[in-house]
């Protein structure tokens, strides 16, 4: 039981980053089965570590794991600090290191200078290649939240983390609320059903629709709805769902767009009708004046909801880390494909002697 190694979850170097990929409720699971977990002091985490400890965690400063055992798993959510430049350990986190995204190269350097590995939480899949563990759930509620304030002239500015509770009671309907249809597509994913539930929440019936129904699109019916929640999981390019020149139509009635998927800038893109995220200062641009069409496009919205959405991914999280800490992570298991799916990228993506990406 004492020699499944040990887990580490590092501090979050992001200011608004409030979620944990662990809870203290499943880390105390993780030591009653024989697995040492150590928790970093986190100011902004939403679980106290006053909690960890009480489930029987050992405690350590901030970024203190760059001093750990070799041996070490590292878990986090998203960027680690800038330093060390050498990363020796197995690190479990959201890398957004293998479609040459910004500092994609740069991470995977360091891995390789090291001998670490990068266990990527994105590509943590079944037999199926379904993701075992993902914050789209919360992602969508929090998105459709959002969207049904604006519509209503209730959004204020600057966005912050909040509580499911808290959110259910500003969605509530007031009388004088405006009407409006809701559409929202990839309805049947983890977003989608988020976006849904929100909608529900606030009063809305949302139109739903899935793969089946935009296969062949009904663009003045899209564009018939005053408020648009795009959910879809893109993998491939495709004809996007709304380009500039279809906002022009006079049978507009589409007036808040929130794009959850938030794949701007990428070949993938079926909303290419903007340039550019939106931000917790600045959660709603102006697309077009007349008539109005305004967007939310947070790439983060998950963090709104950090105590919900933590909950949610650190149960799904749980049993594949008990693999992974009891061994279970060769090649035909999900983290051994996280693996291969790392050294695949150690050998395409970075041309060593240069320190450049292949996509360059
Ligand atoms: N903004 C954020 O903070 C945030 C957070 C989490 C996830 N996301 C993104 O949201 C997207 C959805 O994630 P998910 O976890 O819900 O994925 P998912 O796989 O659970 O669901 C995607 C859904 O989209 C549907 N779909 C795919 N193509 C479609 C199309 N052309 N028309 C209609 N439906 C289509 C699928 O059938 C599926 O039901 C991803 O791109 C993900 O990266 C964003």
């Amino acid at each position: 039981m004492t020699d499944a190694p040990q887990l580490w979850m590092r501090r979050e170097t992001r200011p608004h980053e409030r979620r944990a990929p662990i809870t203290p409720k499943d880390a105390r699971r993780l030591v009653a089965a024989g697995v040492p977990v150590t928790v970093e002091d986190c100011p902004q985490r939403v679980f106290p570590l006053s909690a960890y400890l009480a489930a029987g965690c050992r405690s350590a400063a901030p970024d203190a794991w760059t001093g750990a055992p070799r041996g070490t798993v590292v878990v986090g959510l998203k960027e680690l600090p800038d330093e060390p430049a050498e990363l020796v350990h197995r690190h479990v986190m959201f890398g957004h290191a293998y479609k040459g995204q910004p500092g994609a190269a740069r991470l995977l350097e360091r891995f390789a200078r090291g001998g670490g590995e990068l266990l990527d939480l994105e590509e943590l899949t079944d037999d199926l290649g379904r993701r075992l563990a993902a914050f789209g759930y919360w992602a969508g509620y929090a998105g459709a939240a959002l969207a049904v304030l604006h519509a209503r002239g209730r959004l204020t500015s600057p966005v912050a983390p909040t509580t499911r509770a808290a959110l259910d009671a500003s969605l509530e309907r007031a009388p004088d609320d405006p009407e409006f249809r809701a559409l929202v597509l990839g309805a049947l994913g983890r977003c989608g059903r988020g976006a849904c539930d929100a909608l529900t929440a606030a009063g809305v019936d949302p139109v739903r629709w899935d793969l089946a129904e935009t296969r062949r699109l009904d663009r003045p019916a899209l564009l018939a709805h005053g408020l648009l929640v795009n959910a879809v999981l893109s993998t491939a390019p495709a004809t996007p769902f709304l380009t500039p020149r279809d906002l022009d139509a006079p049978h507009r009635r589409l007036a808040t767009i929130c794009d959850v998927t938030c794949d701007v800038g990428s070949e993938c893109d079926m909303l290419p009708i903007y340039d550019a995220v939106t931000s917790w200062e600045r959660p709603v641009r102006r697309l077009l004046d007349a008539p109005p069409l305004d967007l939310i496009a947070l790439d983060n919205l998950p963090s709104l909801l950090p105590d919900e959405a933590s909950v949610d991914f650190s149960a799904a999280l749980l049993p594949q880390l008990l693999a992974l800490a009891h061994g279970h992570d060769g090649p035909a298991s999900p983290w051994g494909r996280c693996a291969a799916r790392f050294h695949t990228a150690l050998l395409t993506d970075i041309d060593r002697t240069s320190g450049r990406t292949g996509r360059d």
